[in-house]
């Protein structure tokens, strides 16, 4: 083989690796694309009712800041109505209209600042430890006047015995039996764990058993969390504290 030959085969190697960056700068585009039309299209502006307007003003600000402030990751950026927002919504259904609920390691804000925007008589909490998400949560409650939300910085567990919530929700914090030991003792008797999670969520019930029995907490349900047409349904459990 010649030098030119070298020369050849690392400008293959050079033009193949741009080829992939192309391809997925291209699919995140497409797909990106496809995301704000599934945003704007007349179903989803029904399905989220009033809060229509304050729930894609918030997609917007994320899809501008949530990478670049660390909020979310580089390929969620693309799929925010998809992943996010209607998947946050999907758990609405399961709240009360008054009453206080506790949304704990909101993160970005998902579900809880998409949760206060669609129950505006809900008093929501947010428990967050991180710093930099407190600052962007605390700025977004600003933004859209949203005088149901307490943002509060910390572990769960630093606010255990300082609320009797009616509802705690999560998504994306914990296993079930971890989650139940953060989420319980944040809810009055009677009180609802309402948590967005993956399809495999029936496989961590029972590794949860024994944190369950210790709060005397009811069987967990697992509950078809709705969407629009086009949206993968999401899985949702619910259990009660006794
Ligand atoms: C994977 S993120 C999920 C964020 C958001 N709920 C979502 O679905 O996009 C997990 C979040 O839980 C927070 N977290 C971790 N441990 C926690 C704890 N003990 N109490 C409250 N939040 C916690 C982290 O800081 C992080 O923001």
């Amino acid at each position: 083989m010649s030098a030119d030959d070298g020369a050849q085969v690392s400008d293959d190697a050079v033009r193949d690796d741009d080829v992939v960056h192309a391809d997925a700068a291209l699919s995140d585009s497409l797909e990106d694309s496809a995301d704000r039309t599934l945003g704007e299209s007349a179903v989803v502006r029904e399905h989220l009712g009033e809060a229509y307007d304050d729930v894609a003003g918030f997609g917007e600000l994320l899809r501008e800041q949530g990478e670049l402030r660390g909020l979310i990751g580089p390929r969620e950026v693309s799929r925010l109505w998809e992943r996010h927002l209607l998947n946050s919504a999907a758990v609405v259904p399961y709240l009360p209209e008054t009453g206080t609920l506790v949304d704990i390691g909101s993160g970005a804000g998902l579900p809880g600042i998409v949760v206060a925007m669609m129950r505006l008589n809900l008093d929501v909490v947010l428990v967050e430890p991180m710093e930099r998400r407190t600052t962007w949560l605390d700025e977004v409650v600003e933004r859209f006047g949203l005088t149901n939300v307490d943002v509060r910085r910390g572990r769960a567990e630093e606010y255990h015995g300082a609320f009797e919530a009616d509802v705690v929700t999560s998504r994306a914090v914990a296993n079930l039996a971890k989650l139940a030991r953060m989420s319980l003792p944040l809810l009055r008797r009677g009180g609802e764990m309402v948590v967005l999670k993956g399809r495999n969520v029936a496989q961590e019930i029972e590794p949860a058993r024994k944190v369950l029995r210790s709060f005397k907490a009811g069987e967990p349900e697992i509950l078809l969390g709705t969407t629009v047409e086009g949206v993968e349904p999401t899985t949702i459990l619910r259990l009660r504290r006794g």
